[in-house]
């Protein structure tokens, strides 16, 4: 009888112009304990999960069966316990993480031996977009790239120096809402623009030149200008950061978490200074996780 526990980071993605591309992984976790038996059954242990019916409804079971049929398998009966730190539609990739969980259940329970590329591969068919999952399941800040012909190529980058404070908001945005608000097109003028700032963003980033790369997050042309709106209290977050001395302030994912990225060690200062006057609202100071999904 097999028994395993499954946890996955929760991912902060695009990093402002990093757009469907660039992500980290932090230190927020969805995780299933498994435990095999001959039907299946699933127990939420926390309040940041979707209610569900039945177990063919659950999101983690369609997930799994259809990676098993992919490979032509059948998944045995479990009980799945769930816990999740990530809340839902906040821009904190909970449905990434989810998708690798299914995944992943299914690599397990059926012995498929799948590599961290075709896990990533799958999740990117499925999500429609790399950056959360290659995060959430490399760990530490992961850039993607989808080729021509649909394969997913990845870096990962050497740790950095930095700490993460996210602002929350009580409120929900769907990805899918935050999606359909972005232009279908970019001129070649723009695309040359928006791609020369994530360029500089990256190189920042790998040479430990904070500042500059704070600055390029802040001038994103892919998706921030068109999605500012949505955004409970966008400028201001990104106002009192910067003057609480972050380097610069994104949206995280499709939003509405606002995540800034500060020096090593101001983290819990920075914190603390942006919960003054902001209700409604969860502020942390998170660390970025360097591990990515694992099987125990
Ligand atoms: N742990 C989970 N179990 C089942 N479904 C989940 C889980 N996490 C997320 N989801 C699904 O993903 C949706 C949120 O996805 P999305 O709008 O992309 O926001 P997010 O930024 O949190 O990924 C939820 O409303 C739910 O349908
Ligand atoms: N690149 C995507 C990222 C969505 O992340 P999520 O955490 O909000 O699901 C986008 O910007 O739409």
């Amino acid at each position: 009888m097999k028994q395993f526990k499954i946890s996955i980071p929760a991912s902060s993605a695009n990093i402002g112009p990093g757009f469907d591309s660039a992500g980290l992984a932090l230190n927020r976790f969805l995780t299933l304990d498994v435990t095999e038996q001959e039907e299946w059954e699933f127990e939420h242990k926390s309040h940041f999960l979707p209610s569900f019916t039945d177990y063919a409804d659950h999101f983690i079971y369609k997930i799994a069966k259809q990676t098993a049929d992919r490979h032509q398998k059948t998944l045995p009966g479990c009980k799945v316990t769930v816990a999740s730190e990530i809340p839902l539609a906040r821009g904190l990739g909970s449905s990434a993480s989810a998708v690798l969980a299914g995944i992943e259940l299914a690599n397990q329970l059926c012995g498929l031996s799948l590599t961290g590329e075709q896990k990533l591969q799958y999740g990117t068919d499925i999500e429609g977009h790399p950056d959360n999952i290659a995060a959430s399941l490399f760990g530490g800040v992961v850039v993607t790239a989808t080729t021509q012909n649909n394969q997913v190529e990845y870096v990962r980058l050497t740790s950095l120096d930095l700490d993460v404070v996210v602002c929350i908001p009580d409120s929900e945005l769907k990805t899918e809402t935050a999606r359909s608000v972005l232009p279908a097109n970019f001129s070649r003028k723009n695309a040359t623009s928006a791609s020369a700032i994530t360029n500089v963003m990256i190189a920042a980033l790998l040479s430990g030149d904070y500042h500059v790369a704070g600055k390029m997050m802040e001038n994103d042309l892919f998706h921030e200008p068109y999605r500012a709106e949505l955004i409970p209290n966008y400028e201001n977050i990104r106002r009192k950061a910067k003057a609480k001395g972050a380097y610069g302030t994104v949206i995280s994912g499709a939003g509405p978490t606002m995540i800034s990225f500060v020096p090593k060690g101001k983290g819990a200062y920075i914190r603390e200074q942006m919960e003054a006057g902001l209700t409604g609202y969860t502020i942390a100071g998170l660390q970025i996780d360097q591990t990515g999904l694992q099987v125990n």
